[in-house]
């Protein structure tokens, strides 16, 4: 019972539907303004929205690591606000933000002094210009070589210097700066030149990438770009996952684009987490994954036979490496300095054994682990093999904590299981949590990463979270761009959140996910799916379907119109895949191959383990139907432009919206012809 999650409905008391009232914009999923902001009407804003989830606290509360921005009240929206380089365009004289008012300066140039005082030997090697960017754990400045300084603007280096706020925890730095070192600087994926750290303060010094703002190109791309800008974020994460990494904080802010060279660049791995270090601890190959860890530590022993120290001072020129191809002697000397002076960086074990496998198969400088690392995986190894004789006395002592399905976590399965063991929950209508409950092991789940792009998986609090974390969060970006709403998800918390996906997607397709993973969700309605064309096209085009001549057209003579139950909209408009209304033609307004519907919805399938993994995606006929582009192109050159094509095909087929079906009959001629274009 610990772990229920629940929907209820709280928007209306007696029916659980409300028709609204005849003339008034209904909607409890839509109608973007302006802004592209996807809101619930006003109605539910001021009052709850029409799903709202809570979560049962009748035994111990399943808890998680503090997402990022968990505390604040800036979620997503205002998170993607943050001051960029436009235009791909680094003028570095000038302040970065075109808000230049005078306390936009103060504060560029109170990072700056920051900076500066707090790690003077940035100052020694680099010209600090102006803050491009402020996120929740750091402050990104412009930096160009001193060495550099007499060169032309255009000739000098540019590069961003992450200076991470002093609170940051040296193992959340030392895990972004491994995964930097290990990844980055190839397919998208954001290298570092150095790291600089002065007592409790550190800075990564990164290859700058000039980049547009999200909110200034998404709206105006065309296929072919969305295509690009698509086809390069899955190829970052193509690269992190093989590293068996979760990024947790895919958004399109952390995804740098510079539209005029289209470069892209995946940034900020503070958030990154390694698929095994979850998941391992409940699957059954933990053992399995332990001895793998014992077998490379011994070998990494066999091979680094160096006392710590010798090690960590190693590990530190081979970090520092890149730098001195990048900035020269003088960074070298200054690490060299630093080195003698402070002590490095407390190493973490969060990077697996794996990776330093990979680097070795490689031929790079694997990272290697140090004694207390390996103390704590053998202590680890041991406890592990320890488990299986312990188990009959824990079980004895906590019964809840066996199950048979040998999952060691506090799900509502685990529950069920307890209660078959005469360990029943006896929480409910007591004003106190039982002992059966208060014996439960806690629920681990991270929920790292920026509200509005965490997935199912994550609001349902699933503990062996992988790499179709970040999956998602590219299909929140890539409906964002589809449907011209971003942000597309802004729920004040992880309940809101994961009603809005209900929404959206359906209770059965959340029920059915949560089964699959073990967890429990209660939802007081049903909501049947809503199909993503016609949301993407219904937004896209929101000034056409909600004009107040269109309703007026379906009105009847009592001035009222028909809602749609589910979905809440005018007939006329209704969203749901299923829909028995007739609505109004989306085919003239069409700009997308079906493809991108299928990629859509693969990517953003509700169940974890379903998922298209990134290389997959790239596969998809979306990117490799190439016949499908040029067939459009061919088109477009007989028809004259997009808009008279749309005109056109408007006129010729005034029909109801593509059927699911049909999509699906489309994408499979797709998959067939890029099939015969490979052999
Ligand atoms: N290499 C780079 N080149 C240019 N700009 C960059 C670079 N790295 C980061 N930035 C800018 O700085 C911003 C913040 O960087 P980053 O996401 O790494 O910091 P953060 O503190 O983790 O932020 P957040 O909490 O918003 O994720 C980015 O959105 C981007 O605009």
């Amino acid at each position: 019972m610990a772990d229920r999650v629940m929907c209820q409905e709280l928007a209306t008391s007696g029916s659980p539907y409300r028709r609204p009232k005849t003339g008034v914009p209904s909607t409890n999923v839509v109608y973007a303004n302006g802004g592209g902001s996807w809101r619930p009407a006003p109605r539910q804003v001021q009052r709850q929205p029409r799903q709202t989830v809570q979560l049962y606290a009748t035994g111990i509360p399943a808890t998680g690591s503090t997402g990022r921005h968990s505390g604040r009240a800036d979620i997503a929206g205002a998170a993607e606000q943050q001051p960029v380089e436009s235009n791909g365009a680094a003028v570095m004289s000038l302040p970065v933000t075109p808000r230049t008012t005078k306390q936009a300066r103060n504060k560029n140039e109170e990072a700056i002094i920051d900076l500066l005082i707090r790690i003077p030997d940035i100052g020694k090697l680099f010209d600090v210009h102006s803050r491009i960017g402020n996120g929740t754990f750091s402050t990104v400045l412009l930096g160009t070589l001193r060495r550099e300084s007499h060169l032309p603007d255009s000739l000098r280096r540019k590069f961003a210097i992450k200076h991470h706020i002093p609170t940051s925890h040296p193992d959340r730095i030392m895990k972004e700066l491994q995964c930097m070192t290990k990844m980055g600087g190839k397919e998208n994926v954001v290298g570092i030149h150095c790291c600089v750290r002065h007592d409790a303060s550190a800075a990564f010094v990164m290859p700058f990438m000039a980049h547009d703002r999200f909110q200034d190109f998404y709206t105006r791309m065309d296929v072919p770009e969305i295509r690009q800008y698509m086809r390069n974020l899955l190829v970052a994460l193509r690269h992190v996952h093989k590293f068996d990494v979760i990024h947790r904080d895919v958004k399109p802010s952390n995804f740098l684009y510079n539209r005029r060279r289209r470069e892209f660049l995946l940034v900020d791995f503070g958030l990154a987490q390694h698929v095994n270090s979850s998941a391992a601890r409940s699957s059954g190959r933990a053992a399995a994954i332990a001895a793998a860890n014992n077998k490379n530590n011994n070998n990494n022993n066999n091979m680094n036979y160096k006392r710590p120290r010798e090690r960590q001072s190693k590990d530190g020129v081979q970090q520092g490496a890149p730098a001195d191809a990048g900035l020269g002697g003088a960074v070298k000397r200054m690490r060299l300095h630093e080195e003698s002076s402070k002590m490095p960086l407390k190493p973490v074990n969060d990077i697996a054994p794996s990776d330093a496998q990979q680097q070795s198969v490689d031929g790079s400088n694997p990272v290697q682990p140090q004694p207390v690392q390996q103390q704590q995986q053998q202590s680890q190894q041991q406890q592990m093999q320890q488990q299986p004789q312990q188990q009959p006395q824990l079980a004895q002592m906590d019964q809840t904590a066996s199950t048979p399905s040998g999952s060691k976590y506090n799900t509502n399965r685990n529950a069920s299981a307890a209660a078959a063991n005469n360990a029943k929950c006896v929480c409910f209508a007591n004003p106190s949590v039982c002992l059966n409950c208060l014996m439960k092991k806690e629920v681990h789940a991270s929920r790292a990463g920026t509200p509005g792009y965490r997935p199912p998986e994550v609001l349902l609090k699933y503990p062996d979270q992988t790499t179709a974390v970040d999956v998602w969060a590219a299909g929140v970006i890539f409906l964002s761009i589809m449907s011209t709403v971003y942000p597309f998800f802004k729920a004040p918390n992880d309940f809101i959140a994961l009603a809005e996906i209900v929404t959206i997607f359906g209770d059965q397709a959340i029920r059915k996910t949560a089964m699959a993973l073990d967890r429990m969700i209660t939802l007081s309605q049903r909501s049947k799916p809503l199909n993503l064309r016609k949301l993407c096209l219904r937004f896209r085009h929101r000034s056409v379907f909600s004009d107040a001549k269109l309703l007026k057209s379906y009105e009847s003579e009592d001035g009222s119109c028909e809602v749609c139950r589910n979905c809440d909209q005018y007939f006329f408009n209704c969203l749901c895949e299923d829909s028995n209304y007739l609505t109004e033609p989306l085919d003239a307004y069409e700009c997308f191959p079906p493809s991108a519907y299928d990629l859509l919805d693969r990517l953003l399938e509700i169940n974890p383990h379903k998922r298209i993994t990134a290389e997959e995606a790239l596969e998809h006929p979306f990117f490799t139907g190439v016949e499908e582009t040029e067939q459009t192109e061919r088109d477009q050159l007989a028809n004259g432009t997009p808009r008279k094509m749309r005109r056109q095909r408007y006129q010729n087929h005034r029909t109801v919206a593509a059927s699911q079906e049909q999509v699906k009959q489309q994408v499979a001629l797709d998959l067939q012809q890029a099939a015969i274009n490979q052999l």
